[in-house]
C-alpha cells in the first residue's frame, strides 16, 4: 500500500512538472537521415519547448549540426538527402513541405560558427529582412533596426557608426549583429550551430549573456562543443552519439545525474 502510494505521489509530482513545460514549438518523431548510404541520424524523438535554451552537445560527427539544419529544411540544400519520420514546427509537418520553406524561414533564423555579415553597412544589415518583408518606411525601420541591436547588446557600441561597413566590426560584434539581424525579423525561434566557436571568452560571455537575454522572446536551439557553455545557458540538453539521441532531460539532469553511462562518461570527458 506504502509503495502505491509512493508512486501515485510520484506520478503526481512529474504531471505537476510537466504541467509547468513551456508547450512544444518542434516536435521530433523517429526521425531517420541518411547521405547517400550513410545513416546520419536515426530514429530521433525530441520535443524543443517554447521559449526555452535547448542544447545539443556530442563528439564530432554525432549529427548535431545534421539535426539543427533538419529543422529549418536547410538539410536538404546537400543534395543526397534522404528522411522519414516526422518534424512538426508549431503543429505542421515540415518535411511533407505543405509548409513553404520561405515561411518556415522566416520564422526559423540561423546563426552560424562563423559570423557571415553581409558586404553592407550595419544597419543594412538588420534591415535587410524586414525590408524583404515588406517594410519600406525609414522611421519604421530606424526603430526595428534599433530594438534589434539593443537587443542583441551591440547599440551602444554601434550607434555612432551605423552606415559604416559591417566588415569593420570586430568577430565578436559581427556575430551579435548577425543576431541582430535575425531577431530583426521577429522569429519564433533561432537555431545556433557553435556560435561562439570562433570567439574569444569576452565575446563569447556576451552572446552567452544575451542568449540569456533573448529567449524571454525567442526559442534557441544551439549546438555547442563547449559543455560547461550548456550547462551555462541551456534549460535542456540532448546528448547524441553516432546519430542517435542517448539521452535528453533538463539541462541539471543531464549534468548532475544522467541516466545513462555514456552521457555520464562523455560529460567527463572520458571520451570525444
Ligand atoms: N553533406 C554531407 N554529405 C555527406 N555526409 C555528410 C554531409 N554532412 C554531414 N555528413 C556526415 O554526417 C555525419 C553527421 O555530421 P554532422 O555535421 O551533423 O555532425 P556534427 O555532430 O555536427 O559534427 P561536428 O561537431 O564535427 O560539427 C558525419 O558522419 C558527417 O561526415
Amino acid at each position: 500500500m506504502t509503495q502505491v502510494i509512493e508512486r501515485t505521489e510520484a506520478v503526481k509530482l512529474r504531471v505537476m512538472e510537466n504541467a509547468q513545460w513551456n508547450k512544444p514549438v518542434y516536435e521530433t518523431n523517429g526521425l531517420n537521415l541518411w547521405y547517400g548510404t550513410s545513416h546520419a541520424l536515426k530514429n530521433i524523438d525530441l520535443t524543443i519547448h517554447e521559449k526555452e535554451v535547448t542544447a545539443i552537445i556530442g563528439p564530432s560527427g554525432c549529427g548535431k549540426s545534421t539535426y539543427l539544419k533538419t529543422l529549418n529544411r536547410m538539410v536538404e540544400l546537400a543534395g543526397n538527402v534522404s528522411i522519414s519520420g516526422n518534424v512538426t514546427f508549431q503543429g505542421d509537418n515540415i518535411l511533407d513541405r505543405s509548409m513553404p520553406v520561405e515561411m518556415l524561414r522566416s520564422k526559423v533564423g540561423m546563426v552560424f560558427q562563423k559570423p557571415n555579415p553581409f558586404p553592407k553597412s550595419i544597419y543594412e544589415n538588420v534591415a535587410f529582412g524586414p525590408k524583404i518583408h515588406g517594410i519600406k518606411n525609414r522611421a519604421i525601420l530606424d526603430q526595428v533596426v534599433e530594438n534589434s541591436l539593443k537587443k542583441a547588446a551591440l547599440w551602444d557600441e554601434v550607434k555612432d557608426r551605423l552606415h559604416e561597413n559591417a566588415y569593420g566590426l570586430s568577430g565578436g560584434q559581427q556575430q551579435r549583429l548577425c543576431i541582430a539581424r535575425a531577431l530583426a525579423v521577429e522569429p519564433e525561434v533561432i537555431l545556433m550551430d557553435e556560435p561562439t566557436s570562433a570567439l574569444d571568452p569576452v565575446s563569447t560571455n556576451k552572446v552567452e549573456e544575451l542568449i540569456k537575454e533573448i529567449k524571454n522572446d525567442v526559442t534557441i536551439v544551439i549546438v555547442t562543443h563547449n559543455m560547461q557553455q550548456a550547462a551555462r545557458i541551456s534549460d535542456r540538453t540532448a546528448f547524441f552519439l553516432n546519430g542517435e539521441v542517448i539521452e535528453y532531460d533538463r539541462t541539471s539532469t543531464i549534468f548532475n545525474e544522467p541516466a545513462d553511462q555514456l552521457t555520464y562518461d562523455y560529460i567527463n570527458g572520458r571520451f570525444g
